[in-house]
């Protein structure tokens, strides 16, 4: 196809109705996904931001194109470069937002194809630094609309230096296998805080072997049975297991140092033991005690920097470490494109930190949990194989196969947890998958 005219003689288009159906959802998904690429903010805070005067309805269709535009950026990308000649205006990047969301609709959701063109061209109409590609933008969405998802290649949706880096880890078939499933929409997950079978039949979900609940097409959260009285919270299957392998229980004081927004804190209080849920964020802390307050549990909030808090010693510290969290780009695909290589060397430099602080806050004996939500072995194998050699004083405790309802294919040959995006495979695709995770279980001698 041929570039459109990039004409700037054209009279400016006239500002649109404000009230054109669906516009302020797809102004605001747009919006979003600049805030996303240009800022690096995380979507979850540009949506509230942007959304706060939009009513329900089209809340929920904001953050499903923009988060179908993120999730499959690479290949939407990709397929804008062989559609157009000259590549996308580069004095007009929004161009480029307006014809990635246009088309995410279009390919992926269950959106009338002239709504997604319509309103991709009439944002574009609304700014004199685009309007010049109103033609442009209806006629690549036309097109794309006309030929349908045969004509999308077949790349990654992620970044090429995150593949590419999982293909050292995994090989490049898994790594390959991993960025398909990234680009999945993932189910919602539950963890029960007392009789998870009764709560999968009540919720119609689920009992995984874990003892999570898995959920499809859930819709609204909140009005789900059972979350106003605090009965369950939404944790992905992977993310409920860190706190498992401590094997926490009463008579025993618990420390979990990178606690908000306290799902792993909920678990652990479950089982009876007292526990100190520390983290450095005041507002995160917020959200953990209003979470432990609808869920009727109790621990120790404590506002400190895990790289220097003075308290213990604990029969079991947990430290679910800040990371790059590219084990969740199915639920937050922004993920993927706001962390650079950069970021995965100084947070791994923030981790060691913590562990090398945490090892003095277990009695001997007692147990260090280790996770991250990342695939990036540099803030998990790797992690623990450098406090290990400098700490003599601990050992790994092997995850054995089964503990935990934890399949022998998601535990390493150290004996540490490693899920993949890819594990957990089902027919039914919309049930399959886990948050790539990564924990160890160390016992101080
Ligand atoms: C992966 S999140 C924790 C999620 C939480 N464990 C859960 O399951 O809900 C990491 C947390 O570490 C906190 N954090 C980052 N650096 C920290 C530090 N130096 N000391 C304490 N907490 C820190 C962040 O504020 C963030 O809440």
């Amino acid at each position: 196809m041929k570039d459109a005219p990039h004409s700037s003689r054209r009279p400016k288009a006239p500002a649109p109705a404000p009230d054109t159906p669906g516009l302020a959802a797809r102004r605001a998904a747009a919006d979003a996904v600049d805030t996303v690429l240009e800022k690096g903010r995380p979507l979850e805070e540009s949506l509230e931001r942007l959304t706060r005067d939009l009513d329900e309805r089209d809340r929920a269709l904001t953050r499903m194109i923009a988060a179908t535009a993120l999730r499959r950026l690479g290949s939407l990308r990709a397929l804008l470069r062989t559609l157009l000649e000259r590549g996308v205006p580069d004095k007009a990047r929004r161009v480029e937002t307006l014809l990635v969301i246009g088309a995410a609709q279009i390919l992926f959701m269950d959106v009338p194809d002239h709504a997604a063109v319509g309103t991709s061209v009439a944002l574009a109409g609304e700014n004199p630094g685009t309007a010049g590609f109103k033609g442009l933008v209806n006629a690549v969405l036309r097109r794309i609309a006309r030929e349908g998802r045969a004509v999308l290649p077949d790349v990654p949706d992620q970044p090429t230096w995150m593949v590419e880096g999982w293909a050292g880890a995994y090989g490049g078939e898994a790594a390959e296998a991993i960025s398909r499933a990234l680009a999945a929409e993932a189910p919602l997950d539950v963890t029960a805080k007392e009789d998870a079978a009764g709560w999968a039949e009540k919720l119609g979900g689920r009992l995984l072997p874990t003892g999570s609940i898995r959920l499809v097409d859930a819709g609204n959260v909140t009005a789900l049975p059972g979350f106003a009285e605090g009965a369950w919270w939404v944790q992905d299957a992977a993310a409920a297991l860190p706190a498992r392998l401590l094997h926490a229980g009463e008579g025993q004081r618990v420390a979990d140092l990178c606690a908000a927004p306290g799902g792993k804190t909920a678990q652990l209080a479950v089982t009876g033991a007292e526990v100190v849920a520390l983290d450095r964020s005041a507002p995160r802390l917020r959200r953990l005690r209003q979470n432990l307050t609808r869920l009727g549990l109790t621990a120790d909030i404590v506002e400190a920097d895990a790289t220097n808090w003075r308290g213990g010693p604990f029969d079991g510290v947990l430290i679910d470490a800040p990371c790059s969290a590219t084990g969740t780009i199915r639920r937050h695909p922004d993920v993927a494109w706001t962390k650079v290589p950069a970021d995965i060397a100084s947070l791994a430099d923030l981790q060691s930190r913590i562990l090398a602080h945490a090892a003095r806050l277990v009695k001997p004996g007692g147990r260090l949990v280790y996770s991250t939500c990342s695939l990036e072995p540099e803030e998990g194998e790797r992690q623990v194989e450098a406090f290990l050699a400098r700490h003599t004083d601990f050992v790994r405790e092997p995850v054995t196969p089964g503990e935990c309802g934890i399949a022998p294919e998601w535990i390493n040959a150290a004996g540490e947890v490693r899920t993949l995006p890819t594990h957990l495979p089902d027919a039914d695709a919309r049930f399959a998958g886990l948050d790539g995770f990564f924990a160890a279980r160390l016992r101080r001698k």
